[in-house]
């Protein structure tokens, strides 16, 4: 028997999985190092769920079970599910489907996906990355796992785009900081002029050209065992698009006023805030160069599509300012207003406002409203409650997220308004009905079928 992997680890069989199926899937799991249970009431960690069939019940299901854990989807069945019925599976939330053939190495695949998952899920958790990384939406918790996946087990280039202010600087040092590598060598391609250019990312030899007292290293000599970021890769001119082909496909350059090929060795990280698909259609951006550097593309993404990490980047932010071991907070309103607050310009707006705070603010005490200059508070007349705002924004895309249909949603908000009424209202149907809009009888309607339903 293997050694022990102590991981929770929970199986779910799905009718018509019969127990003894079951039993015997986890006597083999169990042969292979694993400790399977069954599941919890709110199933976390790692789950496996045997089927045999798919339909709209066992998808719901997976999707209830993969809000909450990671979960493997395994076929018990005689036959494999059909291709489509798998994509279902992993839009439902499964993050793999394998097929159980009742074969020795069945246990084994099924260990290895759980090790690799298990490994990404603890470097995503570590301080490495939650340290300098703040974010807990789902958006931007797929975004590091991805991230974490591309540094730590490949070496390929990878392409990050994004709107201005999202993180593609930070999350090029995350992938510099995983993947082991010596120096993280920046180059801003907009301050590469054609003049300069040359030598600024070949080097050059002595008297190569007019000024060139000393021979001197460029960018592609100084990230030879490191990691080279080409930022702002999108305003690379094009005649320099075609200069760096070479390098990057095969690693050597000549020095300026040099014959001699040399060689560096590097893992290339760009960034950009313009689609470079775009600019590759309509002929700015080399389509050979865009392959070469995007085998794997990330999205750094907006802040508007990721409200819940407003405040905690807000508070990370408050608390480097603050200084270690000085206890700082904002007052619900400031919360409220950080919240409802556009931020075109990002994180880097976000950071900016909590700074702007902070310098105005004078301790102890939490930060609040006054501590916001006067050009920067609502004007008048716009503190009435918008509705719907971020927050209810925020729960819908959750809920998109977790691919929850539209019927779905609005029955659970109009189910959810109705229960909250009724609660205020002492369960008097008339008033609640009142307060909703709704007529008497359709508010009664409603809560039969609310009633058979449950
Ligand atoms: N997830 C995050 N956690 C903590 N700080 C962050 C995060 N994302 C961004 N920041 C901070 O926001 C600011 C802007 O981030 P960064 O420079 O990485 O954005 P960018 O997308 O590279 O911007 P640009 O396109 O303008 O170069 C920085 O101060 C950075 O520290």
């Amino acid at each position: 028997m293997q050694a022990r992997l102590a991981l929770p680890l929970w199986i779910h069989a799905f009718e018509p999985v019969s127990a003894a199926l079951r039993a015997k899937v986890a006597a083999a799991l169990e042969q292979a190092g694993l400790q399977p249970e069954a599941p919890g009431a709110v199933p976390a960690g790692f789950g496996l769920a045997l089927i045999d069939g798919v339909d709209s019940a066992v998808l719901e299901r997976v999707r209830t079970l993969a809000a909450s854990a990671s979960v493997l989807a395994i076929a018990v069945g005689a036959r494999a599910p059909a291709t489509a019925d798998m994509w279902a599976l992993l839009e439902a939330g499964a993050f793999d489907v394998l097929s159980w053939t009742d074969a020795s190495g069945d246990a084994a695949q099924v260990r290895a996906r759980l090790e690799r998952r298990d490994a990404l899920q603890r470097l995503a958790d570590s301080p490495a990355v939650c340290n300098c990384l703040v974010g807990v939406s789902p958006a931007w918790r797929a975004l590091v796992r991805s991230v974490v996946e591309v540094a730590a087990f490949t070496e390929s280039p990878v392409l990050i785009t994004g709107e201005t202010g999202t993180g593609k600087d930070q999350i090029a040092q995350l992938i510099h900081r995983l993947g082991g590598r010596g120096e993280l060598t920046v180059l801003d391609c907009t301050t590469l002029t054609p003049e300069l250019a040359g030598s600024e990312l070949f080097g050059h030899e002595r008297g190569a050209f007019t000024g060139a007292a000393n021979a001197r290293d460029g960018a592609f000599a100084l990230a030879d065992g490191g990691v080279l970021f080409l930022d702002e890769v999108g305003e690379l001119p094009l005649p320099l698009q075609a200069q760096l082909l070479r390098v990057l496909q095969e690693h050597t350059y000549k020095r300026v006023g040099s014959n001699t090929w040399q060689h560096s060795r590097f893992r290339l990280v760009c960034a950009t805030n313009r689609s470079l698909e775009e600019d590759v259609a309509n002929g700015r951006f080399r389509a050979d160069l865009y392959h070469r550097i995007a085998a794997w593309r990330c999205r750094t993404p907006p802040l508007r599509e990721r409200s819940d990490d407003v405040l905690p980047l807000a508070r990370h932010f408050l608390a480097l300012l603050a200084g270690p071991g000085v206890a700082c907070e904002f007052d619900d309103a400031v919360r409220e207003f950080l919240l409802l607050r556009q931020y075109p310009g990002n994180v880097r707006e976000l950071r900016q406002t909590v700074s702007r705070l902070w310098y105005r603010h004078s301790g102890p005490g939490p930060i609040t409203i006054g501590d916001l200059a006067p050009d920067e508070r609502p004007a008048r007349g716009a503190v009435a409650p918008c509705w719907p705002d971020v927050r209810f924004e925020s729960a819908i895309r959750e809920a998109i997220d977790l691919r929850i249909g539209l019927a779905r949603i609005s029955q659970a908000a109009a189910d959810i308004a109705i229960q909250l009424v009724l609660e205020q209202e002492g369960d008097n149907n008339q008033r609640a009905a009142l307060r909703l809009g709704v007529t008497d009888r359709a508010l009664q309607i409603r809560r039969k079928a609310w009633a058979e339903a449950h």
